[in-house]
């Protein structure tokens, strides 16, 4: 039996990522909760005729509680979009209250959970749930994960359409490391695999492209909201990979997701590499039963990508230590 809660699930992102999980076979119970309209959402998707046995919850008689208890995998995509000129970490304000109190929710009814944060800004969201879990003394680090998977399905399209090969997307692997948020995104791309010759003319606007591909999407929806179709797609991968190591079917393909460089050997390594010690870093790593079981190093990462993780990491600190600050400064 699997249980798999999805946190938002009437919104932009969570209907598509619900109905993806769906058709996740491993899944025997999904749980859609919401503050508004998930038990509309839960009686459409429950009449699709897969497996798992789907129900909506709503705050009212502890809907929260209801959806998480027993919860094995638990995805987050609960909060407000950006709208044309904001950063994510407009979000903030919002969002990192929203995050904390299902945090607190997770803890009490769910401890042992992976837990998937979508919810913008990522960089600083995943530190304000390990902060509550730790608070809680439920932390476990090798179950908590930011979902950065867009940036790297974002790269192989990229890449694809610049090697004249767009129909081919999916055979493209770059590793993207760092965090969710314009520079602090970083695609090492004199790693693709297989390789491309690009110069570095490509390689400066591609980095770019990938770096800033949320915001080809906000403006393009112009005040309609941010990226939800493709993020329900790069959810619902990610989630199947977890629960697939979890089942102990893994697959020997690292997953890149933003997690505590402590969680497992491996994140020391990391950190020396980078030259700095930011608490979280989207990374390489293998999954596996628990979780994060090993943090990959980097490879060989050339001049120009050094300089864009020397950048990333230090937007990062100041992101994680916002969120650090906020759980302190929040009575629990
Ligand atoms: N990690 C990524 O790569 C990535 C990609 C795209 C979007 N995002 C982020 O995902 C979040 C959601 O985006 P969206 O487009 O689905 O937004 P949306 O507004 O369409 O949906 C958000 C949903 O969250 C619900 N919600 C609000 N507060 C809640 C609470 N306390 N408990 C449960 N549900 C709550 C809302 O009712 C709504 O249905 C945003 O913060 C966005 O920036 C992240
Ligand atoms: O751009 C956004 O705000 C949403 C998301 O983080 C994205 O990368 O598409």
């Amino acid at each position: 039996m699997v249980k798999a809660t999805v946190i938002g699930a009437a919104g932009g992102i969570g209907q598509p990522l619900s109905l993806l999980l769906k058709q996740n076979t491993l899944i025997t119970d999904l749980a859609l909760y919401d503050v508004v309209n998930s038990p509309g959402v839960a009686a459409d998707i429950s009449h699709i005729n897969t497996p798992s046995v789907v129900k909506g919850y709503l705050p009212p008689d502890g809907g929260l509680e209801k959806a998480l208890k027993g919860a094995d995998i638990v995805v987050i995509p609960a909060g407000v979009p950006r709208k044309p000129g904001m950063t994510r970490d407009d979000l903030f304000n919002i969002n990192a209250s929203i995050v904390r109190d299902i945090a607190v929710g997770i803890a009490a009814h769910a401890p042992k959970a992976f837990v998937l944060v979508i919810s913008n800004p990522v960089n600083s969201t995943v530190p304000i749930c390990a902060e509550v879990l730790k608070k809680k003394g439920v932390y476990d680090p090798k179950r908590l994960f930011g979902v950065t998977t867009l940036d790297v399905v974002r790269a192989s399209t990229f890449v694809a359409e610049a090697a004249g090969q767009p129909t081919d997307s999916l055979k493209f692997k770059i590793p993207v490391i760092g965090g969710h948020s314009g520079v602090t995104i970083v695609p090492l791309l004199s790693q693709t695999s297989p390789s491309v010759s690009l110069d570095q003319s490509t390689v400066e606007s591609l980095t770019n492209r990938i770096q800033f591909g949320g915001d080809e999407v906000v403006k393009a929806k112009d005040g309609a909201g941010s990226a939800t179709l493709s993020m329900a797609f790069a959810g619902a991968r990610f989630a199947s990979a977890v629960l697939e190591a979890a089942s102990g079917k893994g697959s020997s393909q690292p997953e890149y997701a933003y997690v505590d460089l402590t969680s497992e050997s491996g994140g020391k390594e990391v950190a020396s590499a980078i030259g700095a010690s930011p608490a979280y870093f989207s990374v390489p790593v293998t999954l596996g039963p628990n979780g994060v079981e090993k943090i990959h190093g980097l490879g060989k990462v050339n001049d120009y990508e050094q300089g864009l993780i020397k950048k990333a990491v230090e937007d990062l600190d100041g992101n994680i230590s916002k969120g650090v600050s906020f759980v302190e400064s929040s009575k629990l």
